[in-house]
Order: structure tokens, then sequence, then C-alpha cells
């Protein structure tokens, strides 16, 4: 199975709307975006949520006083960086960490092993000129066939419900992670929540169509 994270939720209502829509994974973003919360509305997000939803805060070289602080009092479960975060960093981190790594072209993935020692796992977005993240681009699916022997995999960048299935066949990952897919005019769609869901659990590995 395949497991599902939702990125950038602002709010406990999109929150909650988000979990009903079965997602597993929870995301904040910490960092320079238009889906920036600040640490007290991440608290009040995350003790909005039921048990067994994971919860996870997204940062762009922050410093490492700041992300444990904010980590500890949120209680986020996994801390996801998004930026030029090196190896000694993440091993400084108190809670578990993924590492992203933008890939424009194979040989980006080759970063990876440094990391391999001091990350729970990998998430692979698109590299866009001046962006952290949540930019709703795609990246060549096919360099993820390198990135075998970095898993978990988590695919993420630009994934919608109208291309998810074959992102997860080209790619095989351990997750999904998706922002700009499920919105509608900058704000999350339930209903974009729901069929991005339904797509992805219907994946079957037997069966390609
Ligand atoms: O969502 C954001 O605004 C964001 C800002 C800074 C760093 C990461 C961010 N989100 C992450 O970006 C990827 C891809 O998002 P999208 O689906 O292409 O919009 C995803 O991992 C989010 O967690």
């Amino acid at each position: 199975m395949v497991r599902i994270k939702f990125c950038g939720l602002t709010d406990k209502y999109s929150a909650m709307a988000a979990v009903e829509a079965g997602a597993d994974s929870i995301g904040c973003v910490f960092a320079a975006s238009k889906r920036k919360v600040t640490p007290e509305q991440a608290k009040e997000i995350i003790e909005s949520l039921p048990p067994y939803v994971s919860t996870v805060g997204v940062f762009v070289d922050e410093t490492l006083d700041r992300i444990n602080e904010i980590a500890e009092y949120c209680q986020l479960d996994l801390l996801q960086l998004h930026g030029s975060e090196t190896p000694e960093y993440c091993r400084q981190i108190k809670r578990p960490v993924v590492k992203t790594i933008k890939v424009r072209k194979a040989s980006d993935l080759d970063q990876a092993a440094a990391y391999k020692q001091v990350v729970r796992g990998f998430l692979l977005d698109a590299y866009v000129e001046g962006a952290s993240g949540g930019t709703g681009h795609t990246f060549p699916w096919e360099h993820v066939a390198k990135a075998q022997g970095m898993s978990p995999i988590i695919l993420a960048g630009g994934l919608r419900a109208d291309n998810v299935k074959e992102a997860i066949f080209k790619t095989r990952p351990y997750a999904v992670d998706v922002s700009s897919g499920i919105e509608t005019d900058g704000f999350k769609d339930p209903r974009k929540m729901i069929e991005f869901v339904q797509r992805v659990r219907n994946v079957s590995f037997f069966a390609q169509s």
C-alpha cells in the first residue's frame, strides 16, 4: 500500500478533511510559503487530530535550535527538510528526518548516499529555480529508477489525482506527498483530497491499466 501525505495544511478544518479523505500523514510548513503556519497554529491543528495520523513539519534551512524547539512544542512526528541541510545538520535533529532531494537530472540522486545513515527516508521533489517547494511542478520520474537502494522514497512534486497513478507505476514509491494538487484557488479542496486518495488506493501493481 502506498502511504499518502497531504502537505501545507493551515487550519484544523482542512486537516480534518484530509484525515477523513484518508491521508496517513499531514504536513505543516514552517518555512517561507503562502502555506506557512506559526508554531501556535500548527499545535492547534496537531492537537485536533485523531490518533494514528502522523504529523510532519516542513522546514527550509532553519536554525537547529529553532527546529528542535518547534518540533518539541508542536510534538511533530517527523521533520521534512526541504533546503540545503547537510548530513551533519540532520544528525543533530532530535526527531526523525526525511531529507528532500530536488531532482533535475539523474545525478542529483547521488547526494542521497551521504544522508543514508541519518535520515528515515528521502522525499523526491521537482527542482524549480528560486522556489523551495510546493510548486506544483513534476520532475522526470524515470530518474527514480536510479534511486533504488535509497528507500524508502516519498514521491512529491506536481502530483494530482489525474497523474498520481502513472507516477506510482513509474516510481514504485513508499509514499506520495501532495500540496498544490489538492487545492482550488489556493485553498485545500476536500473533493480533490478524496479523489486523490481514491486514485492512490485503486492502484494495483498487478494491473497497469
Ligand atoms: O507547500 C509548500 O508551500 C512548501 C514550501 C516550502 C517547502 C516545501 C513545501 N511543500 C512541499 O513541496 C512538495 C511538493 O509540493 P506540490 O505538491 O508540488 O505543491 C511537497 O513535498 C510538499 O511537502
